[in-house]
């Protein structure tokens, strides 16, 4: 029900009345700031006359309330007293137990139809509460059961002016007519003659708001107690206070010992209920309390590390708050104010105790209910969540000093965060800036949720602090035009079906259901294990060769995680986050390092030694071919004869027999030699090579690379290359 009733006045005099009247009285000569005042007065009333001529039909409220607030009524009433004098016929006494249906017709600005708005009024059940009005939470024109696009309820509570404000001079400028409408007078200063002229004020219409004097019960039972009626038909509900700093919020929400306050009240009430709707008494009801305190969510039950939040299918929760199950209205009193302490609260310029968190109470109600049409029992759950937000607030208005200004800037960028998701669910963007900040965050599911939502803007009647009411009635103006999504009702409609066939046709049904549930949780398992070794795998073999000292270490942790893995309770295992091994042990890296290095010159080494070798086989193929013709042979055969080691070693063998002296005692050829022990890199590396062997024990390498030819080497040969190719790959 958006009604557009924001009116804006603004009145400027007419300079040739002014002047008449100003000179007519001797002691208004005396006295201009009074002649002034006089003039607005007069003013004022003629606008009214003409807002009235102009709509006609304006069915309550006769004059602009800032009329009066400039003293036109200079009668002394009490709050109360200007309240029943402004009564709503809707407000007045109902008989018992009936339901009445008040027709208020409200002109729509730049508009000549008006609009009938029904509004059932029930009568308070409780005896406690007195001359209540409630609304149908499932919007006004909502059909009994019929899930419809609701929309945020917004009330308003005016509290009593302090006594420092008093002091201090402040005037009223706030105005409650009708428990609905709200005038806001914006004063000018005495001394400020340019504006002296204005009379600036705004008009508001919210479902429901409160003077002054009203008491708590009362504003609980118009504002939440539908609210907890909802959350027990298995639905959410929200009620959340919002207002400048010191305009009462925490007041309404908790209250004090003697005047408890919504949270308190809707507990008690809650089990009071609960009791009487479940079936045999079976029910639970469990709470948790989290405040978001500087951007970070903490459990106020059991205090520690800061929560994060997450998503599911429920909404945003806080991960690991603790949820206590209550048993009784004394026991969620204790916890309440056991949270209390623990929630941070600091005395400000405007607030002794003003609250520098957001504190979000959860309460969920489950219970066991016959269904009448069925006759099958249901389980519902219902959950209600009451919120104390920070005050908005200016720098200047609470502290200068470093922690207290942090504080205020991430209370007024989580308000200003909560603005920019209103304005955006208002204007029906696809974007709602949920994610800048937690608070906004945690209250996604109430404000464009399927929810049913209440806000109670809290103003204060100080002029002084007009800034900050007229803001506040401007955002709590604007909630009223959010509409929710329809609420859904948490019901579980599992039914136990009558006869036995049917039961035993259930439990096959939910056996084979089980069974491929098990079987998607293992295939998930393994998929995990696969990727979870993949990974391992990698971060082994980007490892160096891990040394025997660690790799009992590896081993074991290696087993650890593997135990983890096949458990499958851990996505994370402490040795994912493990650091690589490298940055545990840099003097077992530098030693790998030093390690690789020496191998390498090794290798090198090797290679040359091996380049030697060859050639020396070169230099030894070419001597036997000088002395024995070989080459003539082959050549003069008329055939291309392929040289292999073999056929080699056989002529080297018949040249050995025949012509050299190597099978004597006296000679050994250091090619036989080498044929006949397989020589090791050891031996090549400590001068062993039988190239360098001296004969009868001297060192002949010096006379071995003298003789090294510097004509092309015999492996340049096709011959020999095959050869040479053939040993390579020996
Ligand atoms: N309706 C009321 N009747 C009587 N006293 C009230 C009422 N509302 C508020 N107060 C008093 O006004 C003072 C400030 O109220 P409260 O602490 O609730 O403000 P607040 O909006 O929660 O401020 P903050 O945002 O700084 O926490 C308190 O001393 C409280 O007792």
């Amino acid at each position: 029900m958006p009604l557009s009733t924001q009116s804006h006045i603004s009145v400027h005099q007419s300079e040739a009345n002014v002047r008449v009247n100003s000179y007519s009285s001797p002691i208004l000569r005396k006295n201009p700031n009074h002649e002034l005042k006089e003039k607005m007065r007069t003013l004022t009333a003629f606008y009214e006359q003409h807002k009235l001529n102009q709509h006609g039909t304006r069915a309550i409220g006769t004059h602009h309330p800032s009329v009066d607030l400039l003293g036109r009524n200079q009668s002394k009433k009490t709050s109360s007293q200007e309240g029943e004098e402004n009564q709503d016929p809707a407000l007045l006494p109902l008989p018992q137990n009936r339901e009445r249906t008040v027709h208020v017709f409200i002109p729509r600005q730049g508009k000549d139809n008006t609009r009938a708005y029904s509004c059932p009024i029930k009568r308070p059940a409780g005896p406690t509460v007195k001359n209540v009005r409630k609304l149908s939470m499932g919007g006004l024109e909502a059909a009994p059961g019929k899930a419809e696009e609701g929309r945020i309820f917004v009330f308003v509570r005016l509290r009593p002016m302090s006594k420092k404000e008093k002091d201090a001079g402040s005037r009223s400028c706030v105005r409650i007519v009708n428990r609905k409408e709200v005038y806001l007078t914006e004063f000018a200063s005495e001394n400020d003659y340019l504006r002296l002229k204005r009379v600036r004020g705004r008009h508001f219409c919210f479902d429901a708001a409160f003077p002054d004097s009203t008491d708590q019960e009362e504003v609980y039972a118009t504002t939440t107690s539908e609210l907890v009626e909802r959350v027990l038909q298995g639905q959410n509900g929200t009620v959340f206070c919002y207002g400048a700093t010191g305009a009462g919020k925490t007041y309404t929400m908790l209250g004090t010992t003697d005047n408890p306050g919504v949270m308190v009240l809707a507990i008690k009430d809650l089990f009071a209920k609960i009791r009487q709707c479940s079936l045999d008494g079976a029910h639970s009801v469990s709470l948790s309390y989290l405040e978001v305190y500087n951007e970070t969510v903490r459990d106020l039950l059991s205090p520690g590390r800061p929560l994060v939040l997450r998503e599911d299918k429920q909404g945003t929760v806080a991960a690991g708050l603790t949820q206590y199950r209550a048993f009784s209205t004394d026991e969620v009193m204790r916890l309440l104010q056991q949270g209390n302490q623990n929630r941070t609260t600091e005395p400000t310029r405007v607030n002794e105790t003003s609250s520098r968190s957001h504190a979000i109470l959860q309460v969920v109600a489950e219970y066991k209910v016959e269904d009448p049409a069925t006759k099958s029992i249901i389980t519902r759950v219902g959950k209600l969540s009451l919120i104390d937000l920070a005050g908005s607030e200016r720098a200047l208005a609470t502290d200068q000093r470093t922690l207290r200004s942090i504080e205020g800037a991430n209370i007024n960028r989580s308000l200003l965060a909560l603005s920019s998701c209103i304005n955006a669910l208002v204007e029906g963007k696809k974007h709602i800036p949920y994610r800048n900040s937690k608070l906004t965050q945690l209250l996604k599911d109430s404000l464009g949720g399927s929810c049913n939502t209440v806000m109670i803007a809290n103003v204060s009647p100080s002029s002084i602090s007009f800034g900050e009411t007229q803001n506040t009635l401007h955002w709590a103006d604007r909630a009223k035009e959010i509409k929710t999504k329809p609420s859904n009702i948490n019901e579980d409609p599992f039914k136990v079906p009558e006869t036995e066939t049917d039961q035993s046709k259930l439990v096959l049904q939910l056996q084979k259901e089980n069974s491929e549930l098990r079987q998607q949780l293992m295939q998930c398992q393994q998929k995990l294990l696969a990727t979870q070794a993949q990974s391992l795998a990698c971060n082994s073999t980007s490892t160096p060769a891990p040394s025997p000292i660690l790799s009992s270490q590896c081993a074991s942790a290696q087993k650890t995680k593997r135990n983890i893995l096949l458990s499958g309770t851990c996505f994370t295992t402490p040795d994912t986050k493990r650091k690589p091994l490298g940055d545990e042990n840099p003097q077992l890296v530098k030693e790998l390092k030093k390690k690789v290095k020496d191998l390498e010159a090794e290798l090198e080494k090797q290679r040359k030694e091996h380049l030697m070798q060859l050639k020396q086989k070169d230099e030894f193929i070419r001597g036997l071919i000088a002395k024995k013709g070989i080459n003539e042979k082959c050549m003069g055969g008329g055939e291309r004869r392929v040289l292999t080691r073999a056929s080699l070693r056989k002529t080297v063998e018949e040249v050995g027999e025949l012509k050299s002296p190597v099978r004597s005692h006296r000679f050994v050829s250091p090619i036989q030699q080498q044929a006949n022990k397989k020589r090791s890199f050891w031996d090549i590396a400590n001068g062993n090579s039988p190239s360098i062997l001296a004969i009868n024990g001297r060192k002949t390498r010096s006379h071995v690379t003298a003789e090294v030819p510097s004509a092309p080497s015999m492996l340049l040969q096709d011959s020999v290359v095959s050869d040479v190719e053939t040993s390579k790959c020996c």
